[in-house]
């Protein structure tokens, strides 16, 4: 059952990453970008000097760019978006520092205008992860897709290995049949644009969004995947997990944020990730009212862990991997009979998910010496 001692330390990084919000992490940059100077070096939870990538946050103004942030890293309400005042300068963003995801997100004004020359795009683009180009489909959007050409194809030419991707955004106020008629309109007409321009072989990948549910975390999820470089051995490891303890399901969480940031191959649906993070937020809240005061550890013990039964059943079991990270798996009431096998299977998954961050962990201080970081580009970050 759940370990209350724990769980209330979990409530405190909650309450750490508001705080480390105001004072700290934002920062605004000004309207001329001077302080873009590219990926930013950090350590990790796991002691790896590694470099932050950037995720820049672009579209027209009022497409619910910044709200989008504040809902996902800052917990804001969706309901109190609705008092954000418009961003008028790039806003740099450190994702909450007591997270396991590890990267800045900088939310750029929505009149920026790139072929303006007081910008840099070459500072602005190199050391980005991923461009999150979010567009309104509640408004016309013939003018964002105008934008989203000119910003890809710049961003393009700067670094091609950037990652685009396109939030068709405030799809909570549309019908299923109108979401589909949207996505497809907007792929074809993007993708023709970046045809014309002779660009055809940028990929945009699309995603259909709302702050009002949890497709935005979803969302957010899968471009924050794309930025971990150990991602297809985390999601063999699920694999492995989840065929071995007869699980349905298997999400590794970042709890602060609840962006999964891997599960096994099998598809995700929507229902069973909601469920998941609802599990993660019930936690939450029950270490807020039951937790010990006191318990200043600031993480998890090994053995902290929760298990709800649902009446269709079916049982959900969250175990805590580290400090950040939460294995929560979905499996049925039968083989969690045999409980004590999931947990020994558990136990080799964070044995295995130590080893990867350990090896991360020698390859980020490796790589910070110059003369052995310009061999490890060489070999393709093999070390
Ligand atoms: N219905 C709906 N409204 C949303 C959603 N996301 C954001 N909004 C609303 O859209 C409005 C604009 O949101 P902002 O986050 O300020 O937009 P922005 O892109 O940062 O705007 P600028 O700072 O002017 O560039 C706010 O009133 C939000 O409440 C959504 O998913 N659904």
């Amino acid at each position: 059952m759940m370990n209350n001692r724990n769980l209330l330390s979990m409530y405190k990084l909650v309450v750490v990453s508001y705080e480390v919000d105001d004072d700290y992490s934002r920062s605004y940059v000004g309207s001329y970008p001077k302080d873009f100077c590219g990926p930013e070096e950090d350590g990790d939870i796991f002691g790896t000097v590694e470099m932050k990538p950037k995720i820049l946050l672009m579209g027209l103004r009022r497409s619910g760019k910044s709200s989008i942030q504040r809902v996902v890293f800052h917990k804001m309400s969706p309901a109190e978006t609705l008092f954000l005042e418009s961003t008028n300068k790039i806003v740099k963003d450190d994702v909450p520092h007591s997270s396991f995801v590890r990267f800045q997100v900088w939310d750029f004004p929505g009149q920026i205008d790139f072929f303006d020359s007081s910008y840099d795009t070459e500072l602005i683009f190199s050391g980005c992860g991923a461009l999150l180009f979010v567009i309104d489909a509640q408004d016309g959007y013939t003018d964002a897709l105008n934008k989203l050409q000119q910003t890809v194809i710049q961003a393009y030419k700067v670094d091609p290995n950037i990652k685009f991707e396109v939030f068709i955004h405030k799809v909570d106020g549309l019908s299923d049949d109108q979401r589909i008629d949207i996505q497809r309109d907007i792929h074809q007409r993007a993708h023709d644009d970046l045809l014309d321009a002779s660009m055809d072989n940028i990929h945009l990948s699309i995603y259909l969004t709302s702050i009002y549910d949890h497709s935005i975390f979803e969302a957010f999820s899968k471009v924050v995947q794309k930025l971990i470089p150990e991602l297809p051995t985390l999601e063999n490891l699920m694999d492995i997990f989840i065929s071995n303890s007869g699980a349905e399901k298997a999400f590794l969480f970042d709890v602060i944020s609840k962006i999964y940031i891997a599960t096994d191959s099998s598809p995700v649906d929507m229902q069973s990730y909601e469920l998941c993070c609802d599990m993660i937020d019930v936690v939450i809240d029950l270490s807020c009212i039951y937790g010990l005061k006191g318990d200043n550890d600031g993480g998890f013990d090994q053995r902290s862990s929760s298990i709800i039964r649902l009446n269709n059943s079916t049982v959900l079991y969250l175990r805590e991997v580290n400090r950040f990270l939460a294995l929560v798996c979905i499996v049925r009431a039968d083989n969690f009979r045999k409980q004590g096998l999931i947990d020994y299977n558990f136990t080799c998954f964070r044995n295995s998910i130590q080893k990867i961050f350990e090896l991360r962990s020698r390859r980020g201080r490796l790589a910070a010496l110059p003369s052995v970081g310009a061999k490890i580009d060489g070999a393709n970050g093999e070390v």
